[in-house]
């Protein structure tokens, strides 16, 4: 469990982008932050790894106060991908990853070893584990991020837009994966976007932000579509567009689920 308590942060400039933000973020389960541009999700995600550090309040894990941590081996007990893979160029894609494991004193040869199996989770076949970076596709470069991230078996994944520089379907795939391997390795996810969509397909708690860090509102996907706290959150959601209002037309006996414009969405069974 991560826990932020009354948190507050201000940047050496006077720029202020938290203040008093409380959080319960559950273990085993995806936690999204979603919120317009600016609204301080970054900063959020980057204080768990102590890659920027509160001014003010706590953030624990497991019960631990985190500034207690020392913060090289705090980033590198989680995983953390960002919007651009940020691999190293002039290493090849296993390396990229075994890179994680050396740093934590694991030999050579077993890193490699977890490496290559690791690639293959995230669904990068043998033949790409040798190639460089600039070699591969840009949703490749984002596996190999997420290989990189999940290697060393992290408790905690930190995902700071990791799919927003890939084009809409590869972004689909990655996302569809995503789901599948969390399934499997239930770790504890933080994932930061600014698209609803997104967020609803892959939170099981989804934390709405205004600017300011401030939380419009907290809850699962089907909380906020059936009980939305406020306008924002209507807005920000696009129910008040009418985007997400269905209905239910009889069609040849069957019944029909359109839009708001009337165009079909699916059938009801
Ligand atoms: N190093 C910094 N120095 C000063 N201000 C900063 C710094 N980093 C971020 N900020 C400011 O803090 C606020 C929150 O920024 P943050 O990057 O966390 O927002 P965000 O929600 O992730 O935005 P985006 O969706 O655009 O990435 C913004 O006003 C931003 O300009």
């Amino acid at each position: 469990m991560i826990e932020f308590r009354s948190v507050g942060k201000q940047f050496a400039d006077g720029t202020r982008a938290l203040a008093d933000f409380s959080l319960t973020i559950p273990s085993h389960s995806t936690t999204v932050l979603v919120g317009p541009s600016g609204c301080g999700k970054t900063t959020l995600l980057r204080s768990i790894n102590r890659m920027e550090d509160p001014t003010e309040g706590q953030i624990l894990i497991d019960d631990h106060d985190i500034a207690r941590r020392d913060p090289i081996q705090l980033r590198r007990s989680i995983g953390y991908v960002m919007q651009h893979a940020g691999l190293l160029p002039h290493r090849r894609v296993i390396d990229n990853v075994a890179t994680q494991l050396r740093l934590n004193g694991v030999p050579k040869a077993e890193a490699r070893r977890r490496s290559s199996e690791m690639l293959e989770t995230v669904g990068l076949g043998s033949s790409l584990h040798r190639k460089y970076p600039s070699q591969l596709s840009g949703g490749q470069q984002q596996r190999v991020g997420v290989a990189r991230a999940l290697v060393h078996d992290p408790n905690i994944l930190l995902m700071d837009e990791p799919f927003s520089a890939v084009d809409p379907i590869v972004r689909a795939e990655l996302r569809d994966e995503l789901l599948r391997l969390q399934q499997e390795l239930k770790k504890t996810i933080v994932f930061v976007t600014h698209d609803i969509e997104e967020a609803f397909a892959l939170g099981d708690q989804v934390v709405v932000l205004k600017t300011g860090g401030e939380i419009a509102q907290v809850g699962s996907p089907v909380d906020l579509l059936a009980r939305p706290a406020e306008a924002f959150v209507e807005e920000f959601i696009g129910l008040q567009q009418g985007g997400r209002r269905l209905r239910v037309q009889d069609a040849y006996g069957r019944r029909i689920v359109v839009d708001e414009h009337g165009r079909p969405a699916g059938v009801l069974e």
